[in-house]
C-alpha cells in the first residue's frame, strides 16, 4: 500500500497590518486545501503580520494581536488539515519570528527561526531574538522540518532537523526580489537537499511592501535536486504538494512547472505589481504624473496603466517657453496609446508670475539654476494641487542614475508618493521601454503595441530648463555615467577600481562627489520599487553629513 500525504502551499499576498483581513486569506486557502483532500495547508513566513513589519513589531499590542489571530484561525480550522502559518511569538520578553503548526482548534506546534538575517533590507538582529533550534513536527505522514527563510541559507537547521528525524522540509519564506535572486535561492535549496537527502518545499511570499516585491516563485524539489514542482512569479497561487511513502524516504510526485520569465521582464512585472500594491494596499484608486514627451515618464505611465487600467492614470503636460513641438506630440501619442487621459496646464504664466515676484531680490542677478528649478517647482506644486483636488496619487519620475547623483529638483520633479523607476538605471529604462512595446502579457492593463515610440526612446535626453539643454552637457553619456554608477553605489568598488576598469578618473571622481553630496536629496526622496541588491533606502544607508571622498 502507498502511504500519500498533501501538502497544499498557498503562495497568497498578505497586507502589512490587517491581521483580519491575512486570517481570511489563510482561512480561504485552508479550505481550498481541505476541498482538496489535504493534510497540510502551509502560508509563508510572518502571513499574519505581513512582512516585513520593521519596528511595528516592537509593539506589544500588535504582538498579542497577530497572536490572538492566530488562535483564532486555530479554531475555525478545528475540524480539517492542519495549518502552518507564520507570525510572531513572544515568551516573556523574547520575540520570535516563528512558524506554528494549528490543529484541532489549537496550536499544535511552534518551531522560532534561528538565523535572523540583518543586512540588506533586514533588520531581524535588532527586532527578534534568536531561537534554538528543533525538531521536526510529527504528523500522520512525513516528520517536518521547519527551517524558516534565512534558516535554510545554511546547512545548520535543516541538518539538525533531519538528523532529529526530518523526512521533508517545508521552508517558509519573506524573500524579496532582486534581479534573478531565483538562481541563488535555487542553489542554497538544492545544497540543502542534497546534503540532507529528503525533499524540500521552498514557499515564498507574494505582493508588494513599501520599496519591497515578494515575488512568489516557490518550488519543490525532490533529493538530488530533481525540480517536482515551479509555481509561478509575480501571482498568487495555490498548489497541491503530493509526496509519496517509497521505500527510499518521502519523494513528491512530479506537478506543474511554470515558467520563469527573463529578467527584464521580472523587472518589469515587479514595478507593476509594486506600484499596484502599494496603491491598493494604501487606498489609491487613481494617479497622476507629468507627461514630459521624454522616456523615463513615458516608461512610468506605462507602468502606471498597467497597474492600475489606463482610466486610472491622468497623464498631464505642462509645457513652458522650453517645451518643443516634438515633446508636445511625443506625450500626446503616448498617452493616446496607453489609453490614458491627458490635461495640459502651461507653465508659462506662472513662470512670469514668480519671476514678476523675486524681481526686486533677484535684480541684476544673471539667471542660472534658480530659474531652471522654478519650472520644475512650479509643476510639482500644479501637479500636487491637482493631486489634492482629484484625490490621485502623484507619481514621480527619476530614474536610478538621477536618483544617484541628485540630478533632479527637490521640492520640484522629486515630488510625489511613489516613483516604481527609482531602481532602474537609465541605460535599462530604454531596454524596459523597448521590451514593453514588443511584449504584451495578461497580467498588464493597457493596450499592447508600441505604446513608448521610437521618437521618445531615440530623442537625446533633455531636461528642456533653458533652450538646446541636453542631460549629456552635465553628465557623462548615460552608458559611461551607468557603469561608473554601477561600480561605485551597487558594486562597492573604489575609485581605483573603476579607473582600472578604463574610465576617466576626473570623472569618476565627479561622480563620486555628486553621489555624496546628494545624499540629503535620496533621504527626502518617494519610495520606489526595489530591483537590485543595493538599491537606495534600505541596501545602501549613507550618513547625509560626510566629507570622506575615496583618494585610491
Ligand atoms: N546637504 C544638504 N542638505 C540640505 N539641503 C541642501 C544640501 N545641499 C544642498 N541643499 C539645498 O538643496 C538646494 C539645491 O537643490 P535643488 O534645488 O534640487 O537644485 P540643484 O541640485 O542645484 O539643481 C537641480 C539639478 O537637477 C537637474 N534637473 C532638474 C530637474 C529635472 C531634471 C531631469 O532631467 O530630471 C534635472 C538640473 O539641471 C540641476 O542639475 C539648495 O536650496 C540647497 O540649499
Ligand atoms: N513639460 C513637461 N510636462 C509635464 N511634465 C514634465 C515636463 N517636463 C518635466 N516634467 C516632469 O518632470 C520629470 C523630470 O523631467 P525632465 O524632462 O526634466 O527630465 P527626465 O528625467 O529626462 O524625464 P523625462 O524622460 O520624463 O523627460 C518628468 O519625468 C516629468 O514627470
Ligand atoms: N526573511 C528572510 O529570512 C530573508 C532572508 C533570505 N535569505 C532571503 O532574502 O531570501
Amino acid at each position: 500500500m502507498t502511504y500519500t500525504y498533501r501538502i497544499t502551499i498557498a503562495q497568497l499576498n498578505p497586507t502589512v497590518g490587517d491581521l483580519s483581513g491575512n486570517a481570511e486569506l489563510a482561512f480561504g486557502a485552508w479550505e481550498q486545501g481541505k476541498a482538496a483532500g489535504a493534510d497540510l495547508v502551509a502560508l509563508p513566513e510572518m502571513f499574519i503580520t505581513g512582512y516585513q513589519t520593521q519596528d511595528m513589531i516592537r509593539r506589544s499590542g500588535f504582538i498579542l494581536a497577530a497572536v490572538a489571530e492566530i488562535e483564532a484561525l486555530a479554531r475555525r480550522c478545528a475540524d480539517g488539515p492542519t495549518l502552518a502559518i507564520g507570525g510572531p511569538a513572544l515568551d516573556g520578553v523574547r520575540l520570535h519570528n516563528s512558524y506554528y503548526m494549528l490543529k484541532g482548534g489549537a496550536i499544535i506546534g511552534r518551531a522560532d527561526k534561528h538565523f535572523l538575517p540583518n543586512f540588506n533590507v533586514f533588520d531581524e538582529v535588532r527586532l527578534f531574538n534568536r531561537g534554538e533550534i528543533q525538531g521536526p513536527f510529527a504528523t500522520t505522514g512525513p516528520r517536518i522540518g521547519t527551517p524558516i527563510c534565512e534558516d535554510a541559507w545554511y546547512p545548520d537547521v535543516a541538518e539538525a532537523q533531519v538528523e532529529s528525524g526530518a523526512e521533508v522540509l517545508l521552508v517558509p519564506n519573506g524573500s524579496p526580489y532582486f534581479r534573478d535572486k531565483f538562481e541563488v535561492r535555487l542553489n542554497n535549496m538544492v545544497a540543502r537537499v542534497v546534503e540532507n537527502d529528503v525533499p524540500l518545499i521552498y514557499l515564498n511570499l507574494l505582493g508588494a511592501q513599501d520599496d519591497q516585491v515578494f515575488d512568489g516563485g516557490s518550488f519543490v524539489l525532490n533529493p538530488g535536486g530533481q525540480l517536482a514542482m515551479q509555481l509561478p512569479v509575480f501571482e498568487d497561487a495555490i498548489a497541491h504538494v503530493d509526496l509519496e511513502r517509497t521505500d527510499d524516504g518521502w519523494r513528491v510526485v512530479d506537478g506543474a512547472k511554470a515558467h520563469l520569465p527573463e529578467s527584464l521582464e521580472q523587472d518589469y512585472h515587479a514595478m507593476v505589481l509594486s506600484l499596484r500594491d502599494y496603491c491598493r494596499k494604501t487606498g489609491f484608486k487613481k494617479v497622476l504624473l507629468g507627461l514630459s514627451g521624454g522616456v523615463d515618464s513615458a516608461i512610468v505611465a506605462t507602468i502606471a496603466a498597467d497597474a492600475l487600467g489606463p482610466d486610472n492614470v491622468r497623464c498631464v503636460m505642462l509645457p513652458s517657453e522650453y517645451t518643443s513641438q516634438a515633446s508636445l506630440d511625443d506625450a500626446a501619442a503616448c498617452a493616446h496609446a496607453l489609453g490614458c487621459k491627458l490635461d495640459t496646464v502651461s507653465i508659462k504664466e506662472p513662470v512670469r508670475a514668480v519671476d514678476q515676484a523675486l524681481a526686486h531680490l533677484f535684480d541684476g542677478l544673471d539667471a542660472d539654476l534658480t530659474e531652471e528649478n522654478i519650472q520644475s517647482r512650479l509643476r510639482g506644486l500644479l501637479l500636487m494641487a491637482q493631486s489634492n483636488k482629484f484625490g490621485e496619487m502623484l507619481l514621480t519620475t527619476g530614474n536610478k542614475s538621477e536618483v544617484a547623483v541628485g540630478y533632479a529638483t527637490i521640492y520640484g520633479d522629486m515630488s510625489g508618493g511613489y516613483n516604481p523607476i527609482k531602481d532602474l538605471y537609465k541605460t535599462r529604462v530604454f531596454d524596459i521601454c523597448r521590451w514593453r512595446n514588443a511584449n504584451h502579457r495578461p497580467w498588464m492593463m493597457a493596450p499592447a503595441g508600441e505604446v513608448i515610440s521610437v521618437a521618445i526612446i531615440d530623442k537625446p535626453p533633455s531636461a528642456e530648463l533653458r533652450p538646446d539643454q541636453k542631460d549629456e552637457d552635465s553628465l557623462p553619456p548615460y552608458p559611461v555615467l551607468d557603469d561608473i554608477l554601477f561600480r561605485l553605489v551597487d558594486e562597492e568598488q573604489s575609485v581605483a577600481d573603476c579607473v582600472a576598469a578604463g574610465h576617466d578618473r576626473a570623472v569618476v571622481k565627479k561622480i563620486e562627489h555628486l553621489i555624496y553630496i546628494s545624499e540629503y536629496k535620496r533621504f527626502q526622496s518617494a519610495p520606489g520599487t526595489r530591483l537590485s541588491k543595493r538599491a537606495f533606502w534600505l541596501d545602501r544607508r549613507y550618513p547625509i553629513v560626510n566629507r570622506w571622498r575615496d583618494n585610491s
